[in-house]
């Protein structure tokens, strides 16, 4: 993959604020995440993260704040209009027909991006057109073993595997993951990782995820939330070494 040829951000969120009552969720928060990087947002738990994922993709309204998108504000459009524009929140793929074969679970996610609007999969699965470029998303994802077979018979890491192949398949300009470790035990922690680390060159990722050995093996650089305020940003060094991420979040174990 190119080198990106700018350091602009892909992404740009300043001065977000969410409130529910009394409680401030998201506390005048600003990053930014850049081409090729992956950037961690790590906090304990009710720190606000996902209430700050949520904002990003558009099913939270801020209160206060701008969040800029391939220099665009994105502030107005819902959900489905960031998502066009290539922000991607994988993970949560409701969209897996378990009956249908990972290949061709994939060339519906390839038919979808290119706009195709079909009303029955029949015709969209007998499209060869759609089988090179969903075998080339399958391969990039680690799954060209299993491309035949049903979505329905993945192993967890598996299944998450074809998520990322979905996503692939939208040419996604960043990618929001939330706690992709979640439930991989150690050796599909592992892949993942691997994983990440190459996909990260097609788009960048913002990553919630609490494990971290993922996240200091993972991380271009680290955001610390507590309390819905950024603590701390900084290099996985900076941020292991930071009295005050050590005593708010990270205890000794760091
Ligand atoms: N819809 C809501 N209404 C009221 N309070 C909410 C709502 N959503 C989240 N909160 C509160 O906002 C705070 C931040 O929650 P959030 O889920 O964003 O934290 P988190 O960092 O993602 O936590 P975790 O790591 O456990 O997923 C919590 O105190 C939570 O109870």
């Amino acid at each position: 993959m190119a080198k990106p040829l700018t350091d602009e951000p892909v992404l740009e969120i300043s001065g977000l604020r969410k409130r529910f009552g009394a409680l401030v969720a998201t506390d005048n928060v600003s990053l930014t995440l850049r081409p090729g990087e992956i950037h961690a947002l790590i906090g304990p738990n009710g720190a606000g993260k996902s209430t700050l994922i949520k904002q990003i993709t558009g099913e939270i309204r801020p209160d206060a704040g701008t969040i800029r998108f391939d220099g665009q504000v994105i502030d107005r459009l819902d959900g489905a209009a960031r998502a066009r524009l290539g922000l991607a929140r994988s993970f949560q793929v409701s969209s897996i027909i378990p009956d249908f074969s990972v290949l061709q679970n994939v060339m519906l996610a390839v038919a979808g991006a290119d706009g195709h609007v079909f009303r029955f999969f029949r015709p969209a699965l007998a499209d060869d057109a759609l089988t090179a470029p969903a075998l080339y998303h399958i391969a990039h994802a680690g799954l060209e073993d299993r491309a035949h077979s049903p979505a329905a018979e993945l192993s967890h890491g598996e299944r998450r595997k074809l998520e990322i192949a979905m996503a692939l398949a939208l040419r996604p300009r960043a990618f929001l993951l939330d706690e992709p470790m979640a439930g991989m035990g150690a050796e599909g922690g592992r892949q993942l990782t691997a994983i990440l680390s190459a996909l990260k060159s097609d788009a960048p990722i913002l990553l919630v995820e609490h494990d971290m050995d993922a996240v200091f093996a993972l991380a271009d650089r680290i955001s610390v939330l507590v309390y819905g305020q950024i603590i701390a940003q900084g290099s996985v060094a900076e941020i292991r070494s930071d009295p005050q991420v050590r005593a708010s979040y990270l205890g000794e174990e760091a």
